[in-house]
């Protein structure tokens, strides 16, 4: 899958992911209002209104992208009905040939990650038959339960050809609480990186990249720039550009001389761009236009920085 997802990147010319992180508030009026005429003021009505407006957003922006990555919170908080709306959009994006990225940061023991794992990139056994639950081609995996939190999850990657992100350094204002906490004098996240590195080097796929990737937030550009070297054949995947403030200058560091190596997401700043003034002229009905030329803004502006340094 790290294969597709950079033949997707090299085709599109565009190093980024939408995230689809659908709250109500972003939702246009008259999405809303559809959803809750057929369904009521319900969990049902709220997942149909995530839905429509997540295809209409993938609609417009499926051909200038390589890939997306739904945030499961985002879905889980209307129940079982959020998630129907997120396997709904798996579905979907992928029928759009699209790589998605399942933003579900889980780890837990091995037992726990291995039905994780199962659920989210692998197929489960009931009886004589056998389902493919979520399906997603990529989950983000949070490493800090240890290694045998994680290896459940390279197993499953391994037999169904998929990937992973690893949480190494988040974008997060406290994300240096424990995350930069020095261990033999050198910051924890370093650490997780190298090890991230070390995991991938088993999991490699055929273009120089590993399928185990690392995720870096976007807010701590000089942290990339050290990680970059420290896993030269890992893919990072980078949140916080734009509502979080990462910028495309913010971002060369992330990637390697290749111009690969690096995948920048930006989930708010693309689904709610006509909230922004600057693409308030498309308005609350064409919003999948804004987000559609917030998706070209973005990549002028990565491609921009990259081609200047
Ligand atoms: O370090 C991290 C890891 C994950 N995220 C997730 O990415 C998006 C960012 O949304 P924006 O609207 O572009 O800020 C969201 O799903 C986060 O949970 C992150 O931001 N930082």
């Amino acid at each position: 899958m790290i294969n597709k997802l950079i033949a997707k990147i090299q085709k599109t010319g565009a190093p980024i992911v939408v995230g689809l992180d659908p709250m109500l508030g972003y939702i246009p009026e008259h999405i809303q209002k559809k959803a809750f005429a057929e369904y009521g003021e319900t969990l049902e009505g709220a997942a149909e209104a995530i839905w429509q407006f997540n295809k209409e957003i993938v609609d417009k922006t499926y051909d200038l992208i390589p890939a997306v990555k739904p945030q499961i919170a985002m879905y889980e908080q209307f129940g079982i009905e959020g998630l129907k709306a997120y396997k709904k959009t798996v579905d979907y994006c992928k029928s759009r040939d699209l790589v998605v990225i399942g933003d579900i940061k889980r780890g837990d023991i091995g037992s726990t990650s291995a039905a994780y794992a199962v659920g989210h990139l692998g197929k489960v056994q009931v009886g004589s038959k056998c389902y493919v639950p979520f399906d997603e081609d990529f989950a983000t995996v949070n490493p800090y339960l240890g290694s045998d939190g994680v290896k459940p999850f390279m197993e499953v990657c391994k037999e169904e050809n998929k990937g992973l992100f690893i949480l190494v350094k988040t974008s997060n204002p406290s994300s240096g609480e424990f995350q930069d906490q020095l261990v033999n004098g050198r910051p924890l996240y370093e650490l997780v990186g190298e090890k991230v590195a070390q995991w991938g080097e088993e999991h490699m796929g055929d273009a120089g990249y590993s399928y185990i990737g690392a995720v870096v937030g976007a807010t701590y550009p000089e942290m990339g720039a050290v990680l970059r070297k420290l896993m030269p054949k890992t893919y990072i995947l980078v949140p916080g550009y734009g509502a979080q403030g990462g910028k495309g200058k913010d971002l060369v560091n992330f990637f390697n001389e290749d111009g690969l190596g690096a995948i920048v997401n930006s989930s708010r700043g693309i689904i709610a761009a006509y909230k922004q003034e600057k693409y308030a002229k498309f308005g609350a009905e064409n919003f999948g236009d804004a987000s559609r030329a917030a998706v070209e803004d973005m990549v002028a502006d990565i491609s921009g920085a990259l081609n200047a340094r």
